[in-house]
Parts: C-alpha cells; sequence; structure tokens
C-alpha cells in the first residue's frame, strides 16, 4: 500500500485496537451480519456470500468466490466487486471492538487480476483507533491464504450512533432487520450489543 493519503495515517496518539471481551473465539464464522447485505447475506442470489471468521487479536480472515456474476472484463472479477469483498471484511472488524461503524474511506490497490472461478483469501486487521476513527488494513490473496497477492485496501471507519441507520435507511428494510428471529443477526445487522 502506498500509505500517501493523510486520511488513512493515524495521529500520534491513536490506540492500539482492543478485542472486545465478548468477540467470537479465534476460528468461529461470524455468519452474515444482514440476510440481505451484497457482501455476506445468504439472501442475495448474486452478492458475494463471504463468509468471514474471526482471527487473534482485532483480525479477521474471509473467503469469496468470484462467480460469473462478478465479472468486469470477461472472465475477471469486478474491480469494484473486489472492493466490496475487502469493505466487507474490513467492516467484520467492527464486530471484534463492538463498535457500531461505517466506512468513510476506502483505498484500494489492484495487484493482480482475479478470474472468474478464484477463491480470494482475505485477511483484514484494525490497526490503531483514535476517537471515532478506527484504522484498519485487509490484503486478499489467490488461492489459498499464501497465495500471490492480487489485491491490498487501506481503510478509516467512523463510528456511528445506531440512529446512522435509522435516520438513513429505508423505513421497510430496518423493519425487516429488527424482526429478524435470529438474535445475534438482528443485532449485527446494525452492529449493536445484543
Ligand atoms: C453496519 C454493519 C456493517 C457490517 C459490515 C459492512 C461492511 C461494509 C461497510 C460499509 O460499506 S458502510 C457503507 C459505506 N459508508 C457510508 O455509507 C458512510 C457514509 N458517510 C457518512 O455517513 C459520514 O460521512 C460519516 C459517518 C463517515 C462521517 O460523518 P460524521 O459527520 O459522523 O463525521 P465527521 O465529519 O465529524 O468526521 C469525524 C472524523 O472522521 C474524519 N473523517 C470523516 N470522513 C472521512 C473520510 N472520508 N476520510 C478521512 N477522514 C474522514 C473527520 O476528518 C473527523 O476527524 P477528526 O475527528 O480528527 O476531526
Amino acid at each position: 500500500m502506498s500509505g500517501t493519503s493523510p486520511g488513512l495515517t493515524p495521529p500520534a496518539d491513536a490506540k492500539q485496537p482492543a478485542r472486545h471481551a465478548d468477540a467470537p473465539a479465534p476460528g468461529e464464522l461470524l455468519g452474515a451480519h444482514y440476510d440481505q447485505c451484497f457482501g455476506c447475506g445468504g439472501d442475495q442470489p448474486h452478492g458475494l456470500h463471504l463468509a468471514a471468521r474471526a482471527g487473534e487479536g482485532v483480525s479477521i480472515t474471509a473467503e469469496f468466490t468470484v462467480r460469473p456474476e462478478h465479472q468486469g472484463a470477461p472472465g475477471l472479477a469486478h474491480g469494484g466487486v473486489l472492493a466490496t469483498a475487502l469493505d466487507e471484511t474490513l467492516g467484520s472488524l467492527n464486530w471484534l471492538l463492538r463498535t457500531i461503524a461505517v466506512t468513510g474511506r476506502l483505498e484500494t490497490d489492484f495487484v493482480r487480476p482475479v478470474p472468474v472461478g478464484t477463491t480470494l483469501h482475505l485477511a483484514a486487521e484494525v490497526t490503531a483507533v483514535a476517537g471515532r476513527k478506527i484504522y484498519s488494513t485487509a490484503t486478499g490473496r489467490i488461492g489459498a491464504p499464501d497465495g500471490p497477492v492480487a489485491v491490498r485496501a487501506d481503510a478509516l471507519f467512523i463510528e456511528v450512533k445506531v440512529d446512522h441507520f435509522i435516520d438513513h435507511g429505508r423505513e421497510e428494510e430496518i423493519r425487516a432487520a429488527m424482526e429478524d428471529p435470529d438474535q445475534i443477526r438482528r443485532a449485527r445487522a446494525f452492529e449493536v450489543n445484543p
């Protein structure tokens, strides 16, 4: 990563991230936070169906298999879809902090093309926290956790109140998410402590 964007450089007084005491254990699958999420939801037929797993500290691993509906150039993943995979993986980190946060900035390096059929192995971690600002970084590798790097991203997530979603989201979907019988997913749809 170039690291040149000032918006992605933690200030000198930034703190190390603290894994929440109730964070899922390392190795545990997180599951979808919202079944209509384009990144991870099971009810999105053309979505990424990305599966994220808690790691050590404040880290996540995730897998996403590129399907024909994710193409940009013939036979290759669309860059925006790859950015979505990075965004989703990075966003999942906030569940380990138990902080409600949204992406403010996402800078992506596309290092090599990703063919349809590839399983992208993503790894992300929070690097620093400063007030409402959460700094994180992610890598996506082709075919295996130690495969060639295809994409990298640095991100800044901004902590928000749950009102962010209530104020800006559509009432119909908010109500449906709040009525989700799955208590954990209902909480994670808004990234609130259950
Ligand atoms: C919910 C479940 C999620 C689970 C995983 C999902 C993964 C996917 C995650 C997403 O894609 S979230 C959807 C995409 N993101 C958005 O829709 C966010 C849209 N943007 C906003 O709503 C607001 O711009 C935002 C909440 C991010 C910030 O507005 P605020 O008015 O709350 O913050 P403010 O402008 O006061 O800035 C707070 C700090 O952040 C900094 N900041 C804000 N936006 C920035 C930015 N874009 N780049 C750099 N710095 C930024 C800002 O400079 C400031 O720094 P200081 O505290 O040091 O002064």
